[in-house]
């Protein structure tokens, strides 16, 4: 930016700051009642806000009021800006250059305000760093104060967590330069983590910043402690660099170090399901695949009513665990909610009135106050005692567990009482929030004000007696104060000792110097007030950060209460239950359901836009027994929901969560592994066929015998005969030669590959029914034991409104096809087969879908 050649004083103030931030943020610059950018900053900003570029000495300006600051800052945020502050800090003085400091840079994962944070969604800064030891990171959710680090040497380990975090913002060194990086295993891995950086902004800071030493230093003076051992943590644990980089980047964004961190946890992914970003998405976790919330298992299992509810809840979905343990504890809260359910509904009427303390707290610590945050911490403490009288009725032990975290805050709770008003103001300057009665000193300097508010109106009265001047009034305005207003008719009848200030078209405004002196005293009183007020107002926020540390366990206990109020609401009323967890390698599941099509189906049902209820069915693998279910059927059967929904449950039971069968026994499972559908990928540059390997190749090179695999449609995207061949052999890896290998649901078209049911003694092969009738056929959705013959694609095919012509062919061509014979189907049926070579004439089981039959379902 270039600098004008004789710049004001106010200018080079300006330039001092400009040069200050980074380049890539909009200074907004307080002047008098607004915020005004200048140069480049002023173009960007005025076209992303739509506001007008005006010219100041020459250079463009534009400006927004300061009142409207909160209108347009998300505005600029949403278009991906960081924003600096620089506001005055102090009274401007005519003739003098007012003091100004720069308060806050605004930058995606830093933010705090309340109406900048989506309230459900947790809010994350991310820094990563590389080294040989291996892959560093931490992460810190500023709003909450929830902070972690880990470390692995392997970096795929780390990519699934980074991508549940969803993080609004990366800082990385400047040079990323792993020592790793030439190694060819991890190429896949390299791929997805660009994309990962691609996919959310990112901030380059210098290297330094992540020296682990200095960065150990940072967050032992952050968080206020004099070793990290209290956490479980060296020293020279290899992530610290990057835990301290985040500090420093949050104290220069928020222009002093943030306050609200008390701890930091370590997390390691041995201790976690993983799930990679392509199981992630196919299995429609924290989105549907259309990208929105309804139609996610997310949605499905919400039933908080507070938004730190429903952020744990997505933190716990996003780390699934292992730790039987706690699983026992989270099973038994909701199994205690469930039976009693009317304690739980009382609990969470009380906690729809609990206000988001965590959030709350952070804001108070990071110098952010806004009166109306003292009400809410009152409100949720008023909630507090119902709260522990309801959770007193349980006599369980989880329960009473969770009442011991949840204070009783007796003496904060009638303190805040007794000094706050009811109704509190936005802006501590508008006064107002101190209770009348609560303190003597601003009572006597409320009491001057009103007494002399009293005195004016009593001089009306005086005055028109005096002068006989009927409509003598005393008015108020900003610009004069207090004036005497006497209308134009009445003029002689003014006493002389008058000061005239203003004429008016019909009246003139005159004072007394009687009326100056009282103008003044209530000036001063009002002032004396706030200020008064003000220190009040300090003491109370003091008072309620004293108990800071136990009012954010009391949050953190009250959104647990939430989830588990609402995860027993949840199973009581679709008729979940507890799953059995061990570390054995089993999983039976009777009576099975998909969380989602469940309730999609009802909600349809009710519309009258179907006609069925979801249909249950029973899944039983384990990895050195019935490791492989391999199923095949009709187009639209249910193959998909029904692989899909063996994920999920087990995917629900590792949160916590009670889950959708009459019955469910599960092997705690280590990852869960999906390769089904593609279509999202398009976008990104690569084929079909490509990304479907991709995922197979990752899914083989890191499943392990506690793993759960669900593959439908393998080998769908190439030629049939290649796809056959590859989707074969994969079954067979994933077989292997030992006695367990990773249970797996395979879901094709490939009839062929049920032969594969004589060699290998833990594959079973399944079907999903359907009826037929007079060509016709209907949907059962019953999974049972067995092989399916046919595809029945044409008839799905007709289903979709294919024209009767298209129909009629294609029957002829597979009738023809048919009794042709299989070459194929004569291999496999020796012992040890292997797909046959490429026949010269294709042969082609759902001639209407091309290749694979598959294409027939992206008709619907
Ligand atoms: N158990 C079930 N009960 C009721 N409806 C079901 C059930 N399973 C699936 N459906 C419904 O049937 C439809 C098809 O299901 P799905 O996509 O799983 O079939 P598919 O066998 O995988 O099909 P294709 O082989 O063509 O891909 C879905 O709309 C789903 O809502």
């Amino acid at each position: 930016m270039a600098k004008a050649s004789k710049e004001t004083p106010m200018m080079q103030q300006y330039w001092k700051y400009r040069e200050e931030i980074p380049e890539d943020a909009l200074l907004l610059f307080r002047l008098g009642d607004f915020y005004e950018m200048f140069h480049a900053d002023a173009e960007e900003g005025a076209r992303l806000l739509g506001i007008t570029l005006t010219k100041r000495s020459n250079y463009p300006m534009a400006g927004i009021p300061y009142h409207a600051k909160d209108n347009y800052l998300p505005k600029l945020l949403a278009a991906g800006k960081k924003v600096a502050i620089v506001d005055q800090i102090e009274t401007p003085q005519p003739g003098k250059l007012v003091k100004r400091a720069l308060t806050q840079i605004l930058t995606p994962g830093t933010l705090l305000e309340e109406n900048q944070l989506d309230a459900h969604k947790n809010h994350y800064l991310l820094a990563l760093s590389s080294t040989k030891k291996g892959f560093h990171a931490a992460w810190l959710d500023l709003s909450t104060g929830d902070f972690q680090l880990a470390s692995d040497t392997d970096p795929r380990r780390l990519l699934p967590i980074f991508n549940a975090l969803d993080p609004r913002e990366i800082v990385l060194p400047e040079t990323i330069s792993p020592g790793w990086a030439h190694r060819e295993d991890l190429r896949d891995w390299h791929e997805q983590f660009d994309r990962f950086c691609l996919e959310h902004p990112v901030t380059f800071v210098p290297d330094f910043q992540f020296e682990g030493e200095d960065g150990a230093r940072v967050v032992i003076e952050t968080l206020g402690v004099h070793n990290l051992n209290g956490f479980g943590l060296d020293k020279d644990h290899p992530a610290l660099g990057a835990a301290g980089a985040l500090i420093t980047y949050a104290t220069d964004n928020l222009c002093a170090p943030p306050k609200n961190l008390r701890r930091i946890r370590e997390y390691r992914s041995g201790g976690t399901l993983l799930l990679d970003p392509a199981t992630m998405r196919n299995l429609e976790i924290f989105k549907s695949a259309q990208g929105t919330r309804k139609g996610s298992l997310l949605a499905a299992l919400d039933r908080t009513v507070t938004a730190a509810g429903a952020r744990l809840l997505e933190q716990w979905l996003a780390a699934p665990i292992l730790d039987l343990e706690e699983l026992n504890r989270r099973q038994l809260t909701v199994k205690a909610f469930i039976e009693s359910p009317g304690v739980a509904s009382q609990l969470q009427e009380s906690l729809k009135q609990v206000r988001d303390i965590a959030r709350i707290l952070g804001r108070l610590q990071n110098r952010l106050r806004n009166p109306r945050e003292l009400g809410g911490v009152r409100d949720t403490l008023d909630q507090l005692p119902a709260i522990r009288e309801f959770l007193g009725k349980i006599d369980e032990p989880p329960v009473t567990q969770l009442l011991g975290s949840v204070g009783a805050f007796d003496e904060l709770r009638d303190f805040l009482s007794a000094s706050l008003n009811d109704e509190l103001p936005g802006n501590l300057t508008d006064g107002g929030i101190i209770r009348n009665g609560f303190d003597a000193e601003l009572d006597r300097l409320r009491g001057l004000t009103t007494d002399n508010k009293t005195w004016i109106s009593d001089l009306e009265r005086d005055e028109q007696e005096k002068t006989g001047i009927k409509n003598l009034k005393v008015k108020y305005n900003g610009a004069f104060g207090y004036f005497i207003e006497i209308t134009k008719s009445n003029l002689p009848n003014v006493p002389e000792h008058y000061i005239r200030r203003q004429t008016m078209v019909n009246a003139e405004r005159f004072v007394t110097e009687e009326l100056r002196q009282k103008e003044k005293e209530i000036v001063h009183a009002e002032e004396k007030a706030l200020a008064r007020e003000e220190e009040l107002f300090k003491a109370v926020v003091a008072r309620i950060l004293a108990e800071s540390d136990a009012l954010g366990s009391t949050a953190l206990a009250l959104a647990e209460i939430d989830l588990f109020v609402g995860w027993a609401q949840l199973a009581r009323e679709w008729d979940y239950c507890r799953p059995t967890l061990d570390e054995g390698d089993q999983l039976d599941i009777r009576q099975g359901r998909h969380p989602v099509v469940e309730q999609m189906l009802k909600a349809d049902l009710r519309g009258f836009s179907t006609t069925q209820s979801f249909v249950p069915n029973d899944t039983r693998l384990s990895a050195s027994g019935e490791q492989i279910a391999l199923i095949t059927g009709p187009n639209m059967a249910g193959k998909s929901t029904y692989i899909r929904q063996v994920s999920l449950i087990a995917l629900m039971a590792q949160v916590g969560c009670w889950v959708p069968a009459a019955s469910c026994q599960l092997g705690l499972v280590d990852r869960i592994f999906s390769r089904v559908g593609a279509s999202d990928e398009l976008a990104r540059g690569n084929s079909t066929f490509m990304v479907e390997m991709n995922e197979t190749a990752n899914i083989l090179n890191n499943a392990t015998p506690r793993s759960l695999i669900i593959l439908d449609e393998i080998g769908r995207g190439t030629s049939t005969y290649d796809g056959l061949s590859i989707a074969w052999s994969v079954i067979e890896f994933l077989h292997g030669e030992s006695e367990a290998g990773p249970r797996t649901l395979f879901a094709t078209h490939y009839h062929e590959i049920t032969q594969l049911e004589r060699t290998l003694p833990r594959l079973r092969n399944y079907s999903v029914s359907v009826k037929e009738w007079a060509d016709e056929i209907r949907f059962l959705h019953t999974v049972t034991e067995g092989a399916a013959d046919r595809s029945y694609g044409i008839q799905v095919a007709r289903l979709a409104g294919l024209p009767p012509k298209v129909i009629d062919r294609a029957r002829t061509i597979l009738n023809e096809l048919e009794n042709e014979g299989n070459v194929l189907q004569q291999t496999l049926r020796e012992p040890n087969a292997r797909p046959a070579p490429k026949p010269k004439r294709k042969p082609a089981a759902d001639p209407v879908a091309g290749d694979d039959g598959a294409g027939q379902l992206d008709l619907f």
